[in-house]
């Protein structure tokens, strides 16, 4: 049995083939158009096939050649506020190419599927941290493309009878505790990455977007789920899968919120740097406030997260963003 990868080159997808890798599953393929993932992530036992998630034939000839019965999806467009300026591109990118990667997956034979989803489809949620059941409720283009791909998959799998696991993550950070793999993302946007390279002087500095939320220091709050933590939690859910386990949707993150000041305190005290910060205009898209209801992942998968320390996340970050300038790759 294999497992099919889409944008297993990527950030949070070459986690995830790390974490097959070590747990000794041998045939790990990636389907990657390489548009924001690098080859160089992967391993070199991995088999990459490059191309989009919507070519459906090609999907359907790599998951009969591989004997593919897994299907862990990644590949998707991810930064909210370009969702706000690009929408049809947004939807066309994680919903509709998502529809035909489904639909040829399941025509192939896959029987099971790990959907990326996201904190975002709860939009401003009324309580935090935020349980599953809350009823979802995107304020931006990228969560609403995301939702629509949950209830794609819950609707495809009750009539065609695979099961799946749709993983909310929050806000993803860190880096392998090994420097495997990284955030390598040229003008990532994601302030944890921005903030480390500010720290590193491969920026100016780094731009609060808005001071005026009702926050208590006014600055937006979200919960940071270490990468490898994150990607225990899909092998935790392909075992569920494959053990027969029912269809699952999941928060991931640690049930605890920093604000955006907060954790720039943060990488400036692991740092030692104290690098310039200036405080600008709230950014189109953004909640407030997002923190997982974190309990159910938890009692469903067994999964014990081992890296919840801010301070533990700020130096993986600083050390593969030192190790990326030291490969001259950004
Ligand atoms: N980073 C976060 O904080 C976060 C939070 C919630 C959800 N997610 C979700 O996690 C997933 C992975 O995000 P990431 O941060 O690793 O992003 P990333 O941009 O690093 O990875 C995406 C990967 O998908 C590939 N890709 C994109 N479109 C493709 C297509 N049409 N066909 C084939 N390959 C394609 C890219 O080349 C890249 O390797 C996404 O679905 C994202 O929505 C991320
Ligand atoms: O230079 C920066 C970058 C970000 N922020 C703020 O930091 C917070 C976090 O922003 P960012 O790191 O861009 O992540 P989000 O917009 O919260 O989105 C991430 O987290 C979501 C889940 O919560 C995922 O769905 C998205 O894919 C992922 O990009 C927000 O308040 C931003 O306004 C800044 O103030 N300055």
């Amino acid at each position: 049995m294999a497992v099919l990868v889409t944008g297993g080159a990527g950030y949070i997808g070459s986690h995830m083939v790390l974490a097959l890798i070590d747990a000794g599953h041998d045939e790990v393929v990636v389907l990657d158009d390489l548009s924001t993932g690098f080859d160089w992530a992967l391993p070199p036992e991995v088999t990459l096939v490059r191309g989009d998630v919507a070519d459906q034939a090609l999907v359907a000839e790599t998951i009969r050649r591989h004997g593919i019965d897994a299907l862990a999806h990644f590949a998707a467009k991810i930064v909210v506020p370009d969702s706000v300026s690009d929408p049809l591109g947004y939807y066309l990118a994680n919903t509709v190419k998502s529809r035909a990667l489904i639909e040829a997956a399941i025509g192939a034979g896959v029987r099971h599927v790990i959907f990326s989803s996201t904190a975002a489809v709860y939009g401003e949620p009324a309580v935090v941290p935020v349980p599953e059941d809350l009823s979802p409720n995107p304020i931006n283009p990228y969560g609403r493309s995301k939702l629509m791909t949950e209830w794609m998959l819950e609707d495809a799998a009750r009539a065609h009878g695979i099961s799946y696991v749709a993983l909310r993550y929050f806000n993803v950070a860190g880096a392998d505790p090994r420097g495997r793999s990284g955030q390598s993302t040229p003008n990532a946007t994601h302030l944890l990455k921005v903030a480390t390279q500010a720290a590193l002087g491969k920026r100016s500095h780094l731009e609060v977007f808005g001071t005026d939320y009702p926050t208590p220091d006014g600055s937006c709050l979200r919960d940071y789920i270490q990468v490898s933590d994150l990607a225990a939690a899909h092998l935790a859910a392909l075992n569920h899968l494959r053990g027969g386990g029912e269809s699952l949707t999941l928060n991931c993150g640690y049930g605890r919120g920093y604000s955006v000041l907060e954790v720039i305190d943060v990488v400036k005290s692991v740092s030692g740097v104290d690098f310039p910060v200036t405080l600008s205009p709230r950014r189109a898209g953004d909640p407030s406030r997002i923190i997982a209801g974190a309990d159910r992942i938890r009692a469903e998968l067994g999964w014990v997260p081992q890296h919840d320390d801010l301070r533990g996340i700020v130096t993986q970050a600083l050390a593969w963003e030192e190790a990326l300038g030291r490969r001259n790759r950004i």
